[in-house]
């Protein structure tokens, strides 16, 4: 499989789930972050005429695929009280099942989580290779965003949680040192073993608090945020769902139907070029 087609998959990807889930009479459309984003934009940018709609970044590169696409950025502070956005796109590294997801691999996650639960909707976009049952299958650990000053600290308390291996994130050239996020912080990488869902729990396949090696998704996500000097976790799951919809229902929103960080749908570019739908009804 050529890169060529890994981009042909996610173009596809995000050509269906703007038609899906774009409406040219939107007001604010959060835009996340990575390559895959790119062709969301790119394919608003063919359906959309309207100058009066904000597009909400996710962080600096986001920002940047925004203007160079002749669209408006508003940021995430400057959002009205109580507005919510009509709809947010963003890329993923591995989904499961659940929809739970891996983000942070191009180190956005804390602005993307933001912007998540303040859209109405949530709707990832991905070439085939996220597509997997269980996280941490294909894509090997967990991003983390924490303060410079906690790393130590914090890559021993996830020594403790049973991460085999928790690296801070370099930059490409590696004598440059830490790669600094969008908020100045540092990003730690933590392998741990595959995640369980919550079906796995409930059907007996492993305790999933750790206390036998197994971790399922939403405790796993509790356990790591719980960390002092942890800014934000790469795990988007339900683990704020009811804080969202609490925010939705205050703001008398009817349609809202996003968990909050669980997006409604993920949009698969697959190899043969059709595109596979995950709701949490299953896939089509
Ligand atoms: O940190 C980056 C973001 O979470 C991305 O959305 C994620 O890594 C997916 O990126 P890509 O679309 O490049 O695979």
């Amino acid at each position: 499989m050529t890169d060529t087609n890994v981009e042909a998959a996610k173009r596809a990807a995000g050509q269906q789930a703007v038609a899906d889930h774009f409406d040219p009479s939107a007001s604010y459309v959060g835009i996340g972050s990575g390559t895959t984003i790119v062709y969301v934009v790119e394919a608003i940018k063919e359906r959309s005429t309207n100058p009066a709609i904000r597009f909400v970044p996710t962080g600096y590169q986001s920002r940047q695929v925004i203007i160079n696409a002749g669209l408006t950025p508003v940021s995430f502070d400057a959002l009205p009280s109580g507005i919510l956005l009509d709809v947010a796109f963003d890329g993923a590294d591995e989904v499961d099942t659940e929809l739970n997801c891996i983000k942070g691999g191009g180190a956005c996650l804390f602005q993307e989580k933001l912007v998540a639960e303040r859209a109405k909707k949530f709707v990832c976009v991905a070439d085939y290779r996220k597509r997997q049952d269980r996280l941490l299958t294909n894509w090997p650990t967990i991003p983390i965003e924490v303060a410079p000053l906690a790393q130590i600290k914090v890559q021993d308390a996830l020594r403790v949680l049973g991460s085999t291996d928790p690296r801070l994130r370099t930059t490409l050239l590696e004598k440059s040192g830490p790669l600094k996020t969008d908020q100045d912080f540092y990003i730690i990488d933590a392998k741990f073993p595959t995640l369980l869902t919550r079906k796995d729990v409930k059907d007996g396949k492993g305790k999933g608090d750790g206390s036998d090696g197994t971790w399922e998704v939403n405790t796993i996500a509790k356990a790591i945020k719980g960390l002092t000097g942890v800014l934000e976790v790469g795990i988007f799951s339900g683990l704020d769902g009811d804080a969202a919809q609490a925010l939705r229902a205050e703001s008398g929103e009817k349609d809202a139907v996003s968990g909050g960080q669980v997006p409604v749908a993920v949009y698969f570019g697959m190899q043969d070029g059709s595109v596979v739908v995950r709701t949490k009804d299953g896939e089509h």
